[in-house]
């Protein structure tokens, strides 16, 4: 099946200036959750943030859905390294204090483990440079199998939106 296949070879690639990008950002070239990779230390990638405000959950302070999607781009980006073709299993957050908006925060994220299609990854947010967490985040990610998205499409094609599964209106 052409297309499934298609589907299959997708990779993050890295863009015209050689940011590695979700597919939503790369045609304009920016991470619109304000994500800057920064470099490698020890086991640590360095992501450098800003929350812009038309994140904000509360009084100047970032959305949770924002962390928890920073989050998972840069755990999924540690891993990203060595394996192109990955997804989330899962992801936990914890939130231990207000993020403020509008001011340079640092996160560092690392492999922990990884065994076959299994990756363990860890990442911690602090006010730039460093500091006390503002956030945690824990994630289970796995290599996708070769028909990941072929197995998807297939499933979904049995599953048509309810307006069509509707008998027409007499
Ligand atoms: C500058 C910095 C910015 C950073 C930007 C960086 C770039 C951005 C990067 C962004 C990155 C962001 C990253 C993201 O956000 S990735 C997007 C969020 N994550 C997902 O979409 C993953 C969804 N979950 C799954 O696909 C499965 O649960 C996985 C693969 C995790 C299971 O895995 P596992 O190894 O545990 O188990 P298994 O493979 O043996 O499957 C178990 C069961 O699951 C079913 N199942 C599995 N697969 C499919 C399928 N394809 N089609 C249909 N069904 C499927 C199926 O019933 C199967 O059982 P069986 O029926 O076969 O017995």
């Amino acid at each position: 099946m052409a297309d499934a296949h298609d589907a299959d070879a997708f990779a993050i690639e890295p863009s015209a200036s050689g940011r590695l990008l979700c597919g939503g950002c790369a045609p304009d070239d920016v991470c619109r959750l304000g994500v800057e990779a920064a470099g490698a230390r020890d086991r640590d990638l360095r992501f450098d943030v800003v929350c812009a405000h038309s994140w904000h959950g509360g009084p100047d302070v970032a959305h949770g859905g924002w962390i928890a999607a920073v989050f998972d781009d840069v755990l999924a980006m540690a891993a990203l390294r060595t394996e192109p073709r990955l997804v989330t299993k899962s992801l936990a957050v914890e939130y231990l204090r207000p993020v403020p908006v509008e001011r340079p925060l640092t996160v560092l994220a690392r492999i922990d483990a990884h065994h076959g299609r299994r990756w363990e990854v860890s990442a911690r947010m602090t006010l730039a440079p460093t500091g006390p967490p503002l956030a945690t985040a824990r994630a289970e990610l796995r290599t996708r199998r070769p028909d990941h998205f072929a197995r998807h499409r297939d499933w979904l094609v049995h599953r048509p939106p309810p307006h069509q599964a509707l008998p027409p209106e007499s």
